[in-house]
Order: structure tokens, then C-alpha cells, then sequence
């Protein structure tokens, strides 16, 4: 169980993470989603123990993370920007991994080398960016970690390669429960793999939830009445995160559930009605847009 109280993190004048708060249950893919500079890359450091929070308190299994070896070998942080030891051919960093990762299981790495076939001989920054991402995957998976922390993990990996991990992180889950937080601009991604979201905004989190309770929690719905007038009290049912007319249909983005709404919509009689379920990238938009980030006519 990982949880962040109340974290607080300012570089020189920029305060990148304001007050945050989250739980991430053992076993779960959480996945932290947000806008650009909202604070993702930060928190996931802090949570890696590579910088400390300034104030607030972050446990991981009840014990701080920060210079906390036992618990570091545990954990593995794959950062955006991947880093290995200039020269080094794969078996030699993962020799290197042997002496750091008391978990580092041969059997495994062996069975791994059936799905990465790269030659474990070759020098690992003359590999592709795709290659170098396989090959971080490769002994990250080794080590058997408790917890994975990713950022931007999917980065430059072929659609064959991403299934083959989706495959490895469900299978680590759902056998050894190990916790996964991913941090992707890729929703559709995060949205296949992960079963919590969390969104940052401008260094706070502003909605933590059970991806499937965030979606049937957020409702397209297209809506037209009879000699094409809008009934007056009908938008005050609703909480409307967005809408649009065109012609004489309304499109409104609202919150609620999918009975609910229904209901009330059917009270008004309108002639035409459907009501459909948004991807998590258009919860992520319409989410932005109400606390502020400019969404303008981008419903489609
Ligand atoms: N080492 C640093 N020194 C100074 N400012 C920093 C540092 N790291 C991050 N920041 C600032 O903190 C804020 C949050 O940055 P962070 O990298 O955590 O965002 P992010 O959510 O990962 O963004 P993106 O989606 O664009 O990668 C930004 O304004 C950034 O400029």
C-alpha cells in the first residue's frame, strides 16, 4: 500500500506539487494522468525516493521511502528518459542489477529472453529506442519487483512489444499482486491497463477514483425536443461539464449516472435521445475543461 499525505515539493520559486494526497492498494495499475507540467514526473521521483517531498509524508508498507535501501530494492522506477551505464552490453547491466537487486531471478530473466530476443551481448546505447525500452522492461521484470513505477513507459515500444508487456505487468499482478503506477499521456493505454486514475492539475490532484466508478460517473448525451426549443429548467437538472448545440440538438457532457440521467432526461419527453459513455481521454478532457484547461468544440 503506497499512500501520499498532504506532499508538498518547490523548486527554487515553482511549486510543482501543492498539497497532494493519494492511495495506490497493493495489486492495483494506477494510473496518474495529468497536463503537462502538472507535476507527474515530480511525484513519481518522490515516490522513488530520488528527491525528498518538503513536507508531508509519503509510505510505502508504512515506512518512508526516502534513503530507504530495503525498500528501494523492492522498487523499480523506469523514468521517460531511460538511463544505463555508458559501454555496457545487456548481460553486464544485468550483472549489475544481480549485485543491486537481492530479487533478481535468473529463472526469470531466462524466460524473458524468449520474449525480448535481443543479443544479450550488444552494447545497449547502440540498440533502438524501442530496444533500449525492451531491455529496461527486461530487468526491471527480473528483479520481481514489488512495486513498478513508469513514466511514459510505452515510448517508442511496437504494438506487439506494448501487448507482450501489458501480458508480463498483468500476469506480475495478478500472480505476485505487484503494484504498478504509470504516468502516460497515452489514455487509451492507461485505459486498458490500469483499474485506478488519479489526475493532477497544476500540482494537485483533482479527481482520485475506480476507473470503471469515473466512467459510469460521466455521460455523453444528445438530446432534441419537439419544434426544436429547448425546455428552460432542463440544463439545471444537470451538471454539465460541457455543451454545444447543433441545429436543434444539444450535446452536453454531464455527471451522473446512467439511470439517473435517463430518468431525467425521459421527464422532459424529448423526441430524440441517446446517452453514451466516454473513454477515459474524453473524461480526461471534459475533467480539464471544468477546472479550467481550455477545451473549446472539441466534442466529437
Ligand atoms: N528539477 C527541477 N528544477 C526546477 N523545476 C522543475 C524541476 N523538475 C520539474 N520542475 C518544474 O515542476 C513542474 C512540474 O514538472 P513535472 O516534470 O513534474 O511535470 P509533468 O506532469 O511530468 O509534465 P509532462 O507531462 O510535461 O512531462 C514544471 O513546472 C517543471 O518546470
Amino acid at each position: 500500500m503506497i499512500k501520499v499525505k498532504n506532499v508538498r515539493k518547490v523548486f527554487e520559486d515553482m511549486e510543482a506539487l501543492k498539497n497532494v494526497s493519494l492511495h495506490i492498494e497493493k495489486g492495483s495499475i494506477y494510473g496518474l494522468l495529468g497536463s503537462n507540467g502538472a507535476g507527474k514526473t515530480t511525484l513519481l521521483k518522490i515516490l522513488a525516493g530520488i528527491y525528498k517531498e518538503d513536507s508531508g509524508e509519503i509510505l510505502i508498507d508504512n515506512q518512508p521511502i526516502f534513503e530507504n535501501i530495503a525498500l528501494k530494492q523492492k522498487m523499480i522506477f523506469l523514468p521517460d528518459t531511460l538511463y544505463f551505464y555508458p559501454q555496457y552490453t545487456i548481460s553486464q547491466m544485468a550483472d549489475f542489477y544481480r549485485s543491486m537487486f537481492p530479487s533478481f531471478s535468473e529463472e526469470r530473466f531466462q524466460k524473458l529472453s524468449e520474449i525480448f530476443t535481443i543479443d544479450q551481448n550488444k552494447k545497449i546505447h547502440r540498440l533502438s529506442k524501442g530496444m533500449q525500452r525492451q531491455v529496461a522492461f527486461w530487468l526491471a521484470l527480473s528483479t520481481m519487483p514489488e512495486i513498478l513505477i513508469l513514466d511514459e513507459p510505452i515510448d517508442g515500444l511496437d504494438a506487439v512489444m506494448r501487448q507482450n508487456i501489458k501480458n508480463l505487468l498483468f500476469q506480475d499482478v495478478a500472480e505476485r499482486a505487484m503494484t504498478v503506477l504509470i504516468s502516460s499521456h497515452n489514455l487509451r493505454e492507461v485505459e486498458d491497463i490500469c483499474d485506478h486514475v488519479g489526475i493532477l492539475h497544476q500540482g494537485e490532484i483533482i479527481i482520485e477514483k475506480d476507473l470503471d466508478d469515473l466512467k459510469a460517473d460521466v455521460h455523453k448525451i444528445q438530446v432534441a425536443f419537439k419544434g426544436g426549443v429547448l425546455p428552460d429548467s432542463f440544463l439545471q437538472n444537470f451538471q454539465v461539464l460541457y455543451k454545444e448545440t447543433r441545429g436543434s440538438v444539444l450535446l452536453c457532457i454531464v455527471r451522473g449516472k446512467k439511470e439517473d440521467i435517463t430518468a431525467k432526461v425521459q421527464s422532459f419527453h424529448p423526441v430524440i435521445f441517446d446517452l453514451l459513455p466516454l473513454t477515459l481521454e474524453e473524461i480526461f478532457v471534459y475533467e480539464m475543461g471544468d477546472v479550467g484547461y481550455e477545451i473549446e468544440n472539441i466534442i466529437v
